[in-house]
Parts: structure tokens; sequence; C-alpha cells
């Protein structure tokens, strides 16, 4: 049994005090107010507390709590002037389409949402109000009034939206679709809903007077808009980890339960995300109180500083390098799949790039292993028509092994997975994904008789799949480029630097350290993401004491901005004076 010494609740430390940080609707409400008695009021114009909203927010909780509190002659929400659900949802359904899980992402806005003739009507009733306190609370609340005296962005993470949609407790935007099965609400939300809010977000963030976190609806939470900046600052000067999250899954298994320390609740557990930062939220802490914001809001304020002028020039402000695990110890084989090649991908859902993927071996029992290409002279044709008869005709499984690659699985093997490459992880392992960002494309082409956690079959995306394999990526030429392509690069004193990939196809490169001893590493101008593969613990240190040395444990991924520049990396604590490892990911440019 390995014990846990991973931190699951990782924080960027902003200030020693919480007093910068008000927790609870008494201790905000009485900062707004007196921001609101410090606000220069305009003669002829009303004193505006606009609230912008986040999709998920209680608007409900927040309007209460505000009102009793402030009294405001009026409160106008502005998702009170969408237009009705009926024609929101005609104007998702192009993006959207008919498919359970993919749709195309699309230019939609939060002004698409809002009927102009609404919306002029309530700002006619602002204009009038004049003198008076108006409170404008929700998603678009920027728009109605665009200059408030006082602007307050109230996020909230994306996991957290996940689970009150999971809850049903939360529609869609300008939805009703509150009892919609929570993987179709995430599905709308991911093309439509986050992706129009966040350009709201980018005008309204840089400019917020106060950040207010509401993910925990008990303790809600205040910083003002300069302790955010100055705390996405100093985070995008060191090293820092964002929250992990994980999820069970059909094929999950028990390791991340037990390395990571997590409740006993679910069967399993399958996924575990710590580097998405499209997903995964920020810990900014003020004392003992923490305030959780997405962690896409640091590439949004920071991406130059982030990701470097090569790969901001390149993605904009999107984290290219995503970092995951997937666990099946004593769990089931993922779905065998394929993802879109880049045209695909392009085509067909409007992504820019695709997600192209790796599977690093964390752990792995005697006998595990991994799906990957075609067996030499596979009759591709026949293959086809056996999956579409494993999904016509119960009687009549998939036979995989006269077909797909079983290459073994141990420890610390790297398996390169170009998009187009037919692949699964089996059963008994434990996968550090090391991938391109998009993590939803994936074509399931048989799914070894086995239902979700539903209870129903799980979406298969045969005709998708079957325009993606590629049919020549058969045994040899798998193993010449696919499975542990590592050659050594370089070497020092107490360490060796090694080379796994990716794939030409990829755009991410990867570097193995194995070491006893100070490692030197830099940036060189582009973000970089590690993991501690091996070693109970290390230190990451800023040779000009740039940072603080910032400790990380077994498994835990980290994220180095291209600012920091050089940083080394040692073990420490109980891992002094043995060999620890870790995998670097970084954009070739
Ligand atoms: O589709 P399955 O069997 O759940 O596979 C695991 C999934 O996790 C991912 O690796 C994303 O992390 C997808 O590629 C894949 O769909």
């Amino acid at each position: 049994m390995r014990s846990s010494n991973y931190d699951k609740f990782p924080f960027v430390p902003v200030a020693a005090s919480a007093e910068a940080c008000q927790t609870g609707w008494a201790a905000i409400t009485s900062v707004l107010q007196a921001a609101l008695l410090a606000a220069p009021a305009a003669p002829g114009q009303p004193l505006v507390l606009a609230v912008e909203c986040y999709p998920g927010t209680d608007l409900g909780q927040l309007q209460q709590a505000l009102t009793q509190a402030l009294q405001p002659a009026q409160c106008l929400v502005a998702n009170d002037l969408y237009y009705p659900a009926a024609k929101i949802d005609a104007l998702v359904a192009g993006p959207l389409t008919d498919d359970p899980v993919f749709g195309r992402l699309n230019g939609l806005t939060i002004s698409d949402f809002i009927d102009p003739q609404r919306l002029r009507a309530v700002q006619a009733t602002l204009a009038a109000a004049a003198g008076e306190l108006v409170l404008v609370l929700g998603t678009g609340a920027t728009l109605v009034c665009p200059n408030p005296s006082v602007l307050v962005y109230a996020d909230l993470a994306r996991w957290e939206i996940q689970q009150r949609q999971r809850r049903g407790e939360i529609a869609n935007l300008g939805s009703e679709n509150f009892t919609e099965k929570a993987s179709l609400k995430y599905k709308r939300a991911f093309f439509v809903d986050w992706r129009a809010a966040d350009r709201l977000k980018k005008q309204a963030l840089p400019r917020a007077d106060f950040l207010l976190d509401t993910n925990d609806p008990a303790a809600p939470k205040l910083i003002s808009g300069a302790d955010l900046r100055a705390g996405l600052a100093a985070t995008v000067r060191r090293p820092f980890r964002v929250v992990p999250f994980f999820d069970p899954g059909p094929w999950g298994g028990q390791w991340l339960r037990e390395v990571i320390d997590l409740p006993d609740g679910p069967a399993n557990y399958a996924w575990g995300f710590d580097c998405v930062p499209e997903e995964n939220s920020l810990l900014l802490g003020f004392g003992a109180a923490r305030v959780e914001i997405p962690s896409i809001d640091l590439v949004f304020a920071h991406p130059r500083e982030l990701l470097g002028e090569a790969v901001h020039g390149r993605f904009g402000t999107e984290f290219p390098i995503r970092f995951d695990f997937l666990d099946t110890m004593g769990g089931g084989n993922l779905s065998l799949q394929v993802h879109p090649l880049t045209e695909y991908a392009q085509d067909h859902f409007g992504l820019a790039y695709t997600q192209d993927e790796s599977y690093y071996m964390l752990a792995a029992e005697p006998g595990a292993n991994v799906y990957l290409g075609l067996k030499e002279n596979a009759d591709f044709p026949a293959m086809l028509a056996d999956l579409q008869r494993a999904q016509d005709d119960p009687a009549a499984p998939f036979p995989a092994a006269e077909y797909i690659n079983e290459f073994p699985a141990r420890p610390h093997d790297h398996f390169l997975i170009p998009a187009g490459t037919v692949h699964c992880s089996g059963a008994n392992g434990v996968v550090l994904e090391i991938s391109a960002t998009p993590f939803i494309f994936t074509f399931k082409l048989w799914d070894w008789e086995r239902l979700g956690l539903d209870g129903r079959p799980r979406p298969i995306h045969l005709a998708h799949g079957a325009a993606n394999i590629q049919p020549d990526r058969t045994t040899a030429w798998v193993e010449q480029n696919l499975v542990n392509q590592i050659e050594p690069v370089a070497s020092g004193p107490g360490w060796r630097e090694e080379r796994t990939g990716l794939h030409e196809r990829e755009f991410i490169e990867t570097r193995r350290h194995w070491f006893t001893d100070l490692v030197p590493h830099h940036t060189l101008g582009g973000v970089q993401v590690l993991n501690l593969v091996q070693g109970a613990e290390a230190i990451v240190e800023s040779p000009s004491g740039a940072f603080e040395p910032f400790v990380v444990h077994y498994a835990e991924t980290f994220i180095v901005p291209a600012a920091v520049g050089a940083y080394t990396i040692r073990p420490h604590g109980p891992a002094a004076g043995t060999e620890c490892a870790t995998m670097k990911a970084y954009v070739r440019t």
C-alpha cells in the first residue's frame, strides 16, 4: 500500500492574512456598500452595482443577498432579457447538432441571447433612475450597463457547474432544460454557454472592481479586482498547480483512490484531471481563506507571460497541453477508440487543432497492456464490418485480438497516439495522459459489451471512426514510431535527460529526467508542464530566488510559466538520496 502525500488543494499564496478576503454575505455586502458610497455619482445618472455572472451562478441567492442588504430601488436581471427559451434552443441547435457528444465550436456571444427590444426598454428604465441605486445582475449584466458605478464579476468553476448540472439544479443558459441528461447539458455548455460567457469575461474581468466566488454557496467570498490581478500576476511568475478533480467511469479503477486519498463513496475513479486549465480551478490563498477561480482566467489575463510569445502567437488564449490520469487498476479497458485527424476536427467540429494524445504509464500490473494500431495485414474493410456487426448483433462481439495490436504496458512506458491511431488503455494500468488539450473528441469504436454508469450503452461513433482510422499504422510502424521512442539527450552530475516523444505529427515535446541530485531546467520562453512520475517529493527552486521554493509530491502535475525562465528540481524530504523522475511537456516551436 502506497501512502498518499498528493496535495488535493494546491493554492497560490497571495496575502499572509485573510483581511483582503470577505467571507459571507454580511461582510461582502458591507464592502460593496462602502464601494458604492465611494463611487463617483454622475449627476442625473443612477448608481449602478453590476454583477456579471458566469453561467450556473445561483442568481436567486445572489439577488436575495444583495437586495436584502443594499435595498436597491430596482433590480434588473440580464437573463430576463433573453429571447424565449424555445428561440434560444433553436439558435443553438445548429452548432449543437443532433449528436449526443459532439457539436461545432461557433462564434455565439451573450448578445446573441438578448432580445434587443427588451434591452432597450430596460436601458431606458435605467436611464430614468437618476440618483437611485440599481442592481443589475446576471450573464450579460455588463451588456445592460457597460459602465456601472461598481462592477463585480461572479465567477464559477466548471467542475462546480458540472455538479450543479448533474444534480438538476441548473439549466443551460437561456434554456429550461433542468431535467435534461447531464451529459447533454455539459455538451451544450462546452460548445455554447462557456464559450459565449468567456468572450464576455475577457472584456469584463480585467476591469472588475471585485471578484465574487460563489462556488461554495454557504461561504461566498469577495476580493477586490486589484487583489485578483495581484494574485494572477504572482501566479504567472512561479511554478503552480491547478486544483485537480476526479470522476468515476465504467472502466475506472482503485489506484487514484489510494494514491490521491480520495473518498470511499464512488465505486471507482476513472479520470483525474490535474492540468486541463480550461476546466480546472486555481485557488488563491489569503491567509487561511481560499478563493477559487477558473484557471482559464490566468490564461486570459497573462497569456504572454504564461504561454510565451510563440505559444500564445500560435494558440491564442488557449492552454494547449493537457495532463490527466486514466485509472484502470482493478477496472476495465477503455473503449477502443480513435481521434479525428486535424482536417476532420477542423471541418466537423470547428477545432483549431486536434486531440493528439500519448499514454505515459505511471503504474501497470503484470499482464497489463495498451491496444495500439492495427495488426500487420489486418483486413480493414473486414474490421469495419465486424465493428458494425458488433453494434447490431449482441451475439457477435468485436474480435479485437484479430485486428488490434496489444503491447505489454510496464511502468514508465510511453505510448504515442497521433490522431487517427486506433487505441485504448487496457485494464490494470494507470495512464498519465500527456496530450493536446481537446479531450471530448473521442470516436468510440467498441465498448467491450459494457454499459455506461447510467446503465445504458455509451454512444459509439463508427462512421466518424471509419473516416479517421489510418489503416497503415500497423505493428511494425507502431513499434518503430509510437512505442517507447526513448533517446538520451543530455546528462549532468546526478541526472540524465531523455526525449520520449511525442510523434512528429503531434506538437508536444516530452522530456524525462531521472535524477538523484539537482537538475537545471529552463522554460526557453515557453510554458512547461511537469509531473513527478517517480519519487515521493521534489523541490522546484529559482537559482536567482525569483520565486519561493515549491514542493511537489508523487504524481502531482505542475505548470511552469514561460516567464519563469531558469529553475531547478531536486529530490526533497523523504525522497532525498533516492532516484526521482519528472516528465516534462512543452510545445515544440
Ligand atoms: O471513451 P472512454 O472509454 O471513456 O475513454 C477515455 C476517455 O478519456 C480521454 O482520454 C480523455 O481524457 C478520451 O480520449 C477518452 O474518451
